[in-house]
């Protein structure tokens, strides 16, 4: 994978988002979260339930609104769109999410879910240009013309996945959040549908956030992996990185609970707990360069471990 290191296509800087502010029941869903990810690259984000992720997501898509910080697309702040503007952005920006099932309009199509973007946004110049743009895009995922006039409720999970994938492609997008994309799949076709993703990635030249709680197959994946807990980023590195030196005891738990195929080395794992007391202790932590490109939130002394821990 390449990654075009030195164009940002979307910057994040110190956002926060709390959901019902002011009440008994607010949810500080989002704290002060920083980074960027760059043109062509895959950004993994990693985090168990409720830790944030599909939130994120959702406000970098400007679907929640921020309360406070920045997001740039393309540099150009999202909060702040409108118009023409705003419409590109919708259209350059798409999602694919968790359940193909409850995602998909089970009264329509599959050629007109997979046309809804090329109908809002007037991309197809005739109803055979639109066709034949389905027929691409079916082809595309590894469906076929037959599917077009079928429903969403023919098909198997793995198959309406692809039409979710087909639909995001359709308006030629630069950027796609998938929202734990096989989360809901059978085991089977998880990898089927990574590696169509991967593929389209390349041939496209698209740049993913691609969340997900399960971390063996983000770090197929992903350039870079963030993990999320609480609302925070506590960490963000290279892929193989944060994989094989994981820095912060959260991700070293998140890595620990993966079973192993080897079952010699799986009756030898062992589950580390994580316990989150230093996340509520009251200091003030900011994210550190510890290894090349390898952040980690920390205070000052505790970067000092996270460095010695790393040699
Ligand atoms: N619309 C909302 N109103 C109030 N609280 C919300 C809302 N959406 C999410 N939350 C809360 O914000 C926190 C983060 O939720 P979020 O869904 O972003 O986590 P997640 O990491 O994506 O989890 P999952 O993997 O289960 O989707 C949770 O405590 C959740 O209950």
């Amino acid at each position: 994978m390449t990654t075009d290191k030195t164009s940002k296509l979307v910057e994040i800087k110190n956002l926060d988002l709390t959901f019902n502010q002011g009440r008994s029941n607010a949810v500080h869903a989002l704290e002060n979260i920083s980074f960027d990810i760059y043109e062509g690259e895959v950004f993994g984000l990693v985090g168990e339930s409720g830790s944030g992720k599909t939130t994120l997501g959702r406000t970098i898509l400007k679907l929640y609104q921020a309360s406070g910080g920045q997001i740039l697309f393309d540099g150009q702040d999202v909060t702040k769109l409108k118009g023409r503007a705003l419409s590109d952005f919708r259209k350059d920006s798409q999602m694919i999410f968790q359940d193909p099932h409850a995602s998909l309009n089970s009264r329509m199509k599959v050629e007109d879910i997979i046309a809804e973007g090329i109908d809002i946004h007037h991309l197809a110049k005739s109803k055979a240009d639109r066709d034949a743009q389905v027929l691409h895009l079916l082809d595309l995922v590894g469906l076929n013309k037959d599917h077009a006039s079928r429903y969403p409720h023919e098909f198997s999970g793995g198959q309406r996945q692809r039409i979710g994938i087909a639909r995001a492609l359709a308006v030629d997008p630069k950027f796609i959040i998938a929202d734990e994309p096989i989360s809901a799949l059978d085991v089977s076709v998880q990898a089927q549908v990574v590696n169509l993703m991967k593929d389209l990635q390349k041939k496209h030249s698209l740049t993913y956030l691609f969340i997900a709680h399960d971390l063996s197959m983000v770090k197929y994946i992903s350039d870079r992996i963030g993990v999320m807990h609480w609302g925070k980023l506590l960490e963000i590195g290279p892929a193989d990185a944060v994989y094989n030196h994981p820095l912060h005891p959260y991700t070293k738990s998140l890595l620990s609970a993966i079973p192993v195929p080897d079952p010699e080395a799986e009756r030898q794992r062992q589950a580390i707990t994580y316990n989150p007391s230093r996340e509520s202790d009251g200091q003030e932590r900011s994210m550190v360069e510890v290894g090349d490109g390898h952040f980690v939130l920390a205070t000052p002394v505790e970067a000092e471990e996270y460095r010695k821990d790393q040699k």
